[in-house]
């Protein structure tokens, strides 16, 4: 990895990370208290955190809590005590979402235990019309050859992370007649070849949302399985709610019933994703560091020692990305292997751009971009790109 870049902190306002600690937290907390009809202790525990979030501290977790050695070896005790917006961005948000968490009672014995605050908004997004529109597009890929499918579901599946799967044929994916084409970097032939015909390996794919951007990941696994590009897929997802949409094994199931009772050809991917689930080609993890605060670079021996040993792993979303490349403001031209080096074994990236982190660029694409849109295109989520490496 090459020496440093700037970590991105929210201390700077008007920038996009200052944004996210001082309005959408709060407006993620009022949503909360919408979604179900918690009692007067929730409500005060999330009042609490709305204070403490905008202009209080970070709080140490009670000693008692099921995880505070874990946050210890996180950084807690680091970082307690220290404003949310002077820690590392990353940091802070994922510490949010633990707390938001806590104060609608998650983790604790009693009615709330276990009841995801995003729940609603999540099966209202698998029961959108447009995720039937776009599973029926499924029957019109059925006879055309290979390789428009393995493009379209791999577009499918980048495409989601903007909730807007489309499962486009054609090359940009976004707004073609725009002055820089929607993909702003393409490694699909790096990644394509690892993933040849015959494969016998596993790949790996570390989920990001569910609803509309994890079935068109369950699609793309069903299609790698079936072309048999991969023998296994593991499917890493979230132990529990996360940064609102991010998918958990409950998401999974939910996502694979709407398939199984699909019309046309997604209910044979569905059917296929049952079937490898039962045979074990297919199984979910959700491991504690995915809901980590942490870059990838610091990931546990467990993780590492599975990632290394996959075919490649398919790393999805904004967030995801951020961790791989280390949440940092690398210069956009940044070789997108110098920063990923710490990862263990073949990876690829599909993520449209909702942050300000940003490599593997080529410098007459950055120039594009800046002209044409000033600094928007990094945050806008109307931008994506394809990176991988051997
Ligand atoms: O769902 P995605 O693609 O991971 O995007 C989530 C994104 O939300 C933000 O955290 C803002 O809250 C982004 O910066 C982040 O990376």
């Amino acid at each position: 990895m090459p020496a440093s870049a700037p970590l991105i902190l929210g201390n700077e306002p008007g920038s996009f990370p200052h944004s996210v600690l001082a309005e959408r937290h709060p407006a993620i907390i009022r949503q909360v208290r919408e979604a179900f009809p918690y009692g007067p202790d929730r409500r005060r525990a999330l009042d609490a955190l709305l204070a403490s979030c905008t202009k209080g501290v970070i709080e140490p977790l009670p000693a008692d809590a099921h995880d505070r050695d874990r946050w210890a070896a996180w950084g807690l005790d680091t970082y307690a005590g220290r404003s949310w917006f002077d820690v590392p961005w990353l940091w802070s948000e994922s510490y949010f979402y633990r707390q938001l968490l806590e104060s609608v009672g998650y983790f604790a014995p009693g009615p709330w235990q276990g009841i995801d605050p995003f729940r609603p908004d999540k099966l209202a997004e698998l029961d959108a019309p447009q995720t039937d529109e776009e599973l029926a597009a499924l029957d019109a890929l059925e006879d055309r050859p290979a390789g428009e499918r393995d493009r379209a579901l791999l577009h499918g599946s980048l495409w989601g992370n903007r909730a807007d799967l489309g499962f486009r044929l054609s090359a940009g994916g976004a707004d073609t007649s725009a002055a820089v084409p929607g993909l702003v970097a393409d490694d699909s032939e790096t990644l394509w070849s690892l993933l040849p015909p015959s494969g016998a390996g596993t790949l790996c794919l570390i989920a990001d949302n569910s609803g509309r951007e994890l079935v068109p990941d369950l699609l793309l696994i069903a299609h790698l399985l079936a072309e048999g590009r991969v023998e296994r897929a593991v499917l890493h997802v979230k132990p529990h709610p996360y940064y609102v949409s991010d998918a958990t094994p409950a998401d999974v199931l939910d996502a694979l019933r709407r398939l199984t009772v699909a019309p046309g050809a997604a209910r044979g991917y569905g059917r296929r994703l049952w079937a490898a689930l039962i045979d074990g080609r297919l199984t979910v993890r959700a491991h504690p560091f995915s809901c980590g605060p942490l870059p990838y670079a610091e990931m546990p021996d467990d993780l590492r020692a599975e990632f290394a040993a996959a075919t490649v792993t398919i790393v999805k979303g904004d967030l995801n990305y951020r961790r791989l490349v280390g949440d940092r403001l690398w210069p956009p031209t940044t070789p997108f292997p110098d920063v990923t080096g710490c990862f263990p074994g073949p990876v690829a990236a599909l993520r449209t751009l909702k942050s300000d982190v940003i490599c593997g660029l080529d410098a007459g694409t950055e120039a594009a971009l800046d002209a044409a849109e000033g600094p928007r295109w990094r945050v806008g989520g109307t931008h994506a790109l394809i990176q991988a490496r051997a």
